[in-house]
C-alpha cells in the first residue's frame, strides 16, 4: 500500500512537524519552508496533505494561514491537531558560558510575540529576526556558529542543530497550546481510533452585500435558534477595502447532519456567500518530551 505524502512547516523539529509526526507515524512527511508553499504543494497535487498552524492560545490566529485558505486555495480540513508549546532559548554551545551577551535572537513571529515580556524586560536592546520557523531559527543559529545569537524553539529542535537551551519555558503564559490544520484536496475527515470525539466544522461567511444592519445578528441567529454551539468567530478583511470582511466561524457539528445543512442553506438565502472548509475530528499531542 503506498503511503501519503504529508507537507508540513518545516525544517525537521519545528512545532508543525513534531504535530505531524503525532497522527503521520507511517507517512512519507516533506518539510517545506513556508506556509503558502505547504498549501500550493496540495493544490498543485505536489503532496497529498499538509498541516499548516491555524491558531495559538496567546497569539490568536495565524493569518497567514487562514487568509491563503479564503483567498488562493480550494481545500478542505481534515483533521485539526492541538499541541502544548514549550518555547526554550538556545545557542551554539560554543557561546554558552557567555549566552547572555547573544547579539540577535531569530525565531517565527509567533514565537517571539509567544515570549515578548520575557525578551522585554531580558533583552530589550537585543534585536529579533523573524525566521520562517522556529526550526528555521534554530537551523541557522548552529549554522553561524562564528556569531554569538540565539533561537527560540522547542527541545527537539536543540537536539536536531545540536544547540543548548540556556533559558527554559520562556513564553509568557503557562497555558501555551497550538491549533493545526491538516488540509487536503478531498474532503474526507481522518477517522483514527485516537480522536478526541470532537467533530467540527468550519465555514467562511461573507456577508451580503446590501450592507443591511443585523446582517451579523442574523447569521448568528441561524445557528442559535438550531442550538448549534460555536466554538469560534473571527472576522478577517477581505481585501476589497476599508470596513470589508468576511467571518470565519466555527461550529461543534458536522456538516452532514440535517440541521447544519439547513443552517447553510439559510446562510444561503439571506445573501451570504459561504465556503465550508468540512468537517473534522480534533486530535491533541502529548507534551513534549523534554530533552534537557
Ligand atoms: O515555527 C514553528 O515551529 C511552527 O511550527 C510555527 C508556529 C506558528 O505558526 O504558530 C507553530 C507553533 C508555535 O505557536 C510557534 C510557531
Amino acid at each position: 500500500m503506498s503511503t501519503q505524502t504529508v507537507a508540513y512547516l518545516g525544517p525537521e523539529a519545528s512545532f508543525t512537524h513534531l504535530a505531524s509526526k503525532e497522527l503521520f507515524e507511517h507517512e512519507t512527511l516533506v518539510p517545506i519552508r513556508t506556509i503558502p508553499e505547504c498549501i500550493e504543494a496540495v493544490v498543485s497535487g505536489k503532496v497529498d496533505i499538509a498541516v499548516v498552524p491555524i491558531e495559538n492560545a496567546l497569539e490568536g490566529t495565524v493569518p497567514l494561514t487562514i487568509d491563503y485558505l479564503f483567498h488562493e486555495a480550494d481545500l478542505y480540513v481534515i483533521a485539526e491537531i492541538q499541541a502544548p508549546i514549550e518555547q526554550h532559548l538556545m545557542v551554539h554551545p560554543l557561546h554558552k558560558k557567555h549566552w547572555e551577551e547573544i547579539t540577535t535572537i531569530y525565531s517565527h513571529p509567533h514565537a517571539l510575540a509567544q515570549c515578548h515580556k520575557y525578551l522585554y524586560y531580558r533583552f530589550g536592546q537585543v534585536p529579533l529576526d523573524q525566521s520562517t520557523s522556529t526550526a528555521a531559527a534554530a537551523k541557522f543559529v548552529s549554522e553561524n556558529e562564528q556569531l554569538c545569537i540565539g533561537a527560540i524553539g522547542n527541545a527537539s529542535a536543540a537536539k536536531e542543530y545540536g544547540l543548548e537551551i540556556v533559558e527554559h519555558n520562556i513564553h509568557d503564559f503557562h497555558f501555551n497550546h497550538t491549533r493545526f490544520f491538516v488540509v487536503s484536496r478531498d474532503n474526507h475527515c481522518i477517522q483514527k481510533p485516537m480522536h478526541t470525539g470532537q467533530v467540527k466544522t468550519t465555514v467562511m461567511v461573507t456577508l451580503p452585500k446590501d450592507d443591511r444592519s443585523g446582517a451579523l445578528h442574523q447569521v448568528l441567529s441561524v445557528f442559535t435558534w438550531r442550538q448549534l454551539n460555536l466554538s469560534k468567530i473571527e472576522s478577517r478583511p477581505l481585501k476589497t477595502g476599508l470596513g470589508n470582511y468576511f467571518f470565519i466561524i466555527e461550529v461543534l457539528e458536522d456538516e452532514k447532519v440535517p440541521m447544519m445543512r439547513g443552517a447553510m442553506e439559510e446562510l444561503q438565502a439571506l445573501g451570504c456567500e459561504v465556503k465550508s472548509l468540512g468537517s473534522y475530528y480534533t486530535y491533541e499531542t502529548k507534551k513534549e518530551v523534554a530533552t534537557f
